[in-house]
């Protein structure tokens, strides 16, 4: 039942605000107060619920900073106030009236803590440190080197390191990298512009999102210095802008976008563009500007496939130095499929959990922990899919699953199949024996106790068929 604060039972909101309180007092003073206003002073508690506490922040740019950056922390100090929250989700929300820190966030960028985080002023403490007045910092964990190539994203890598290694080169320019939600375009972007500052410090390497950019022209033209603005973008050797989409249907932004595009492409200064879609399928943007934007390489970074995603996660546990045994992660790499940064999180819970409590990560731990994650990737599983999984699994052909061969190899993983179609559909034995080439319903039947007892009398057995059906499991 969800607990808001300022509803519900009063003495629970009144405490939950109290804890909060403290917590953004204690940040403030662990960060310094320009860090807290750069990125923090905007956060507002919009609900507790259940172990998780909700937190807003008004733009994707801050969100993604703050869940980087102080996600971890944010959910320690909740757990140090209260032991009944244990994580924090960090999201895009609505501000409430009168703002958080009781300042109005109706305020113009240039006035409130957010004008720092969007005019490059980097913060004192923060990550990669800007250099560039039009640089937002660079995190340093996206490099090269923690960036895991495979299938869905080896072009765009190879293109991406191309750039980093020979900026502005014919047919590289723009760079142009797209796909969907978290599948790692910031995570290159950063990796190329870290490279070149590396290599030749002297560079000016801008990044920012296109969020920043609109912000800093909005803020340009307030105070009628655009002049100012247009010279300090087009001093830059590298632009990336992060995000583009964000542009559709601002149509001034997006012209001054184009003008400084031009101009930087015509002095021979490389841009690396983000979207979640094609130059061609931005509808909503100028067709002048997806024209000039499809002109250099346009790059794709595809869904994730299992092989990738499980290597994710094998350099994530090794880079943490913790240990996670590998039925885990396979486990985690079958079920969150949706995005590396998803994944991402339901590893970093199971290691915070790990370390918070000392205890192991196994598969029970992990099904507990990320109960919520699995759940809203949880859909029935038919029979069809038991079949392909176990056979895939012992690596027989799926037509054996049908087929009258009774040879021990063929038909032990047929037995385990129709065990974990008993437990996990709910068909009839009638019916899973049809789907077993019209088998009768009291093979099924045998199958189900032959499995059982193996189980009884073999824990590896017993553990395979468990993550088996874990892996199934709706
Ligand atoms: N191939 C990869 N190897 C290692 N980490 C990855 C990889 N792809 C993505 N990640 C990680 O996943 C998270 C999300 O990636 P990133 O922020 O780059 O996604 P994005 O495509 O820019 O998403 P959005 O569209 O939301 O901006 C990051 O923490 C990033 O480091």
């Amino acid at each position: 039942m969800e607990k808001q604060p300022g509803s519900g039972s009063a003495r629970s909101a009144a405490s939950f605000a109290e804890s909060w309180a403290r917590i953004r007092g204690r940040l403030r003073d662990e960060v310094g107060e320009v860090e807290y206003r750069t990125w923090l002073r905007q956060m507002t508690l919009a609900s507790v619920e259940g172990d998780e506490a909700i937190v807003h922040l008004p733009t994707r740019f801050l969100r993604d900073w703050v869940r980087s950056h102080y996600g971890d922390r944010l959910s320690l100090l909740w757990q140090q106030e209260n032991a009944g929250v244990r994580r924090v989700d960090v999201r895009v929300g609505p501000q409430p009236r009168g703002g958080a820190d009781g300042v109005d966030v109706e305020v113009a960028p240039e006035r409130s803590g957010l004008a720092e985080a969007l005019s490059g002023r980097a913060p004192r403490n923060a990550a990669g440190e800007s250099r560039g007045e039009w640089s937002a910092p660079l995190d340093p964990r996206f490099t090269f080197d923690t960036f895991v190539v495979g299938k869905p994203n080896e072009f765009a890598h190879a293109c991406a390191r191309r750039v980093a290694e020979h900026p502005a080169s014919p047919g590289f320019n723009p760079l142009f990298l797209y796909g969907g939600v978290g599948l790692g375009k910031t995570h290159l972007m950063h990796a190329v512009a870290w490279a070149i500052r590396n290599g030749e410090p002297a560079r000016n390497v801008a990044y920012m999102s296109a969020e920043k950019f609109m912000y800093r022209f909005i803020a340009a033209l307030r105070s009628q210095s655009t002049m100012e603005f247009k010279e300090s973008l087009r001093s830059v050797d590298v632009l990336m802008v992060d995000d583009l989409q964000f542009l559709i249907g601002k149509d001034n932004t997006q012209e001054e976008f184009f003008h400084t595009f031009n101009a930087l492409i015509d002095a021979g200064k490389q841009i690396i563009v983000s979207a979640d879609k094609s130059p061609s399928d931005l509808n909503g943007l100028e067709d002048r500007l997806r024209t000039r934007l499809g002109c250099g390489m346009v790059a794709d970074i595809h869904a994730t496939t299992y092989e990738l995603r499980l290597s994710i996660l094998q350099a994530k546990a090794t880079a943490a130095g913790v240990a996670v045994p590998k039925a885990v992660l396979e486990f985690l790499a079958h079920k969150i499929t949706s995005n590396v940064r998803e994944l991402e999180g339901a590893l970093n819970r199971l290691i915070a959990h790990a370390n918070l409590f000392g205890r192991a990560v196994t598969l029970d731990s992990a099904q507990e922990v990320l109960h919520d994650i699995l759940r809203a990737h949880d859909r029935r599983v038919t029979i069809e899919e038991i079949q392909r999984k176990v056979a895939e699994h012992y690596n027989i052909r799926l037509t054996d699953m049908s087929s009258a061969r009774r040879a021990r190899n063929v038909a032990r993983p047929r037995q385990v199949a129709m065990y974990l179609a008993k437990q996990l559909t709910s068909r009839s034995l009638p019916e899973i024996g049809r789907r077993f080439g019209n088998r009768d319903h009291t093979t099924v039947m045998h199958a189900v106790s032959r499995i059982s007892e193996l189980m009884q009398a073999d824990a590896a057995f017993a553990e395979d068929v468990e993550l088996l059906r874990r892996m199934l499991e709706t």
